[in-house]
């Protein structure tokens, strides 16, 4: 297997090529055997039935009693009633009316003529899609430039809004969030309609919402008069929205052409559809998890485009996979504790970064090449005879594939033939359909997310604590310790979580801490006046 001419005879063997995407897909560098791929066939036969099953309307999100739909942004037409078809074809030609009036200067700012910025306010599956393309897919001239908030990090934001500055009175905003109640982006909203207020702004006249039908930011942007809003619909799921109004609407403002976008996701449904393993790129993709990760994510899942344009793929991919698969139990209530782990940066930094551990270190990972076979749109000098600067990044993938795969560490290689909507959006239907297929392969529900829900709870929690004690403090005319406040508002189990607490809101002058910091059963806290 491991002569030069048995690889390049098992590379011939596995490879798979779309010819209208001019995408490739090499699996040869992982090691399945014949009777792996034997085995495993049987699970395929489930996987491509529930593909089908899911596709059709099924119930493919049992806890949350939900249709899967992402398949049929792409796809109205499979879509299963005529209500669901017109929801999506309405939509899209909703996004491209507005988007053209706003380029048009039709839909304006009240102080100028056209809107100059984008301002796109979310977090999770509402931010990872619109950054990812933004990245892929920019140009030096777009017709609106485009920021995130996408955190609850007050530093974070004023970078955001200084870099803005007086653009502010151009700024379309755009709060997306599926169920309209996600704190940081709700906090994001009241951070960005205080800034506008403090500049003498109409925010409303600025703002759009992309958010789940009926939902209480749909009612608060209806009620507040913002210029629009799109659904986010409750069968598509927030790692899978790239393709929704979601990914669309800030894609479109962007001038990218999201027709093309969704072309390329169409093809790849397509071609990720036939019930053939070796005929299947998402099949052989999962196929090659399952086996790198003994179907249990015992390695994690290294993503190396080398392609500056792609560095956020591996941040996609992470919400996308982990969110996906990391499931404590499976269709059947087993304990299983699945999930592949995913990072990843890019080629070639990442060789003077981690691979060096990649190559000698601990082998718990099987990485992921992406490579991009056009260099540039522009020609480049040479940078020695006959070599340009795209010949050596070609040169880097490959040594780096070659280095790891001779210290026995396995990799696939995803080829496009350039970086455009057609291939992004091909690669994430690809992506989204391995996650499917494998989520079956290993009897998980892919499309919910109860783990997320604890951190919520838990977080929210600690927001009461804070407000239990700064009211503690007022009503006290003493310096209290900490297991006085602990006392005071009756939770004597949550010392910790108030000292936390009250060390955060000295450092941001809200409160006076006294004594051996280094000690904390020695403080006393007070208000500052
Ligand atoms: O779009 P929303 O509802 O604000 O949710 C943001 C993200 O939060 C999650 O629900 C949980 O992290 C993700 O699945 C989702 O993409």
């Amino acid at each position: 297997m491991n002569s030069a001419v048995d690889l390049w005879q098992r590379y011939q063997d596995w490879l798979y090529y779309h010819s209208e995407l001019g995408i490739y897909l090499d699996i040869s560098r992982v090691r399945f055997t014949p009777d792996f791929v034997t085995q495993i066939q049987p699970k395929f036969v489930k996987a491509f039935a529930d593909m089908k099953a899911l596709e059709s309307g099924a119930i493919a999100n049992p806890d949350e009693q939900r249709m899967v739909g992402h398949y049929w942004l792409r796809s109205p037409e499979i879509a299963p009633t005529e209500e669901l078809r017109k929801d999506i074809t309405e939509t899209l030609d909703r996004i491209e009316e507005f988007t053209q009036k706003v380029h048009a200067g039709t839909i304006h700012p009240p102080t100028a003529s056209k809107f100059t910025d984008i301002l796109s306010i979310g977090i999770g599956g509402s931010a990872l899609g619109p950054q990812f393309v933004a990245q892929a897919l920019a140009k030096a001239d777009v017709p609106l430039k485009i920021s995130f908030i996408d955190n609850s990090d007050p530093d974070g934001i004023d970078l955001v809004l200084d870099l803005l500055g007086d653009r502010l009175s151009t700024t379309l905003v755009l709060v997306i969030s599926k169920s309209g109640g996600t704190p940081e982006a709700a906090n994001g909203m009241k951070e960005a309609e205080f800034a506008f207020q403090k500049a003498g702004l109409d925010f409303a006249k600025q703002a759009i919402a992309i958010t789940g039908v009926g939902s209480a930011l749909e009612k608060y942007a209806i009620g507040n008069g913002w210029l629009d809003t799109f659904p986010m619909y409750d069968w598509i799921g927030g790692r899978t929205s790239e393709l929704s109004a979601v990914g669309l609407v800030p894609a479109a403002l962007q001038g990218i052409n999201i027709r093309e976008m969704l072309r390329g996701a169409n093809l790849m449904d397509a071609a990720t559809r036939v019930e053939n393993l070796r005929q299947n790129p998402a099949a052989l993709l999962a196929m090659s998890w399952y086996f790198a990760s003994n179907g249990k994510g015992e390695k994690d899942m290294v993503i190396l485009p080398y392609k500056d344009r792609l560095l956020l793929f591996s941040r996609y991919l992470q919400q996308l996979v982990m969110e996906s698969l990391g499931k404590e139990k499976d269709l059947d209530g087993n304990l299983v504790y699945q999930g592949i782990a995913v990072y990843g940066n890019k080629g070639s930094t990442d060789q003077h970064a981690y691979v060096q551990q990649l190559r000698e270190g601990v082998p718990n990972f099987f990485a992921t090449f992406i490579e991009v076979l056009q260099d540039s749109a522009k020609p480049h000098p040479e940078v020695e005879e006959g070599v340009v600067t795209g010949d050596y990044l070609l040169g880097f993938l490959q040594g780096t594939r070659s280095a790891l795969y001779e210290n026995g560490r396995d990799s696939i290689t995803v080829t496009i033939p350039i970086v455009s909507e057609l291939t992004i959006g091909a690669l994430i239907a690809l992506y989204e359909r391995a996650v499917s297929f494998y989520a079956s392969l290993v009897n998980i529900n892919a499309y919910h997310q109860p783990g997320v829900e604890a951190g919520k709870k838990a977080g929210a929690k600690v927001l009461a604590l804070q407000k239990k004690m700064m009211s503690a403090l007022k009503s006290s005319t003493i310096s209290l310790s900490l297991g006085e406040i602990a006392d005071k508002i009756g939770a004597p189990d949550e010392i910790e979580s108030l000292y936390h607490i009250a060390r955060h809101l000295h450092a941001n002058c809200k409160l006076l801490l006294e004594g051996d910091l280094a000690q904390p059963s020695t403080l006393r806290i007070m208000l500052l006046e």
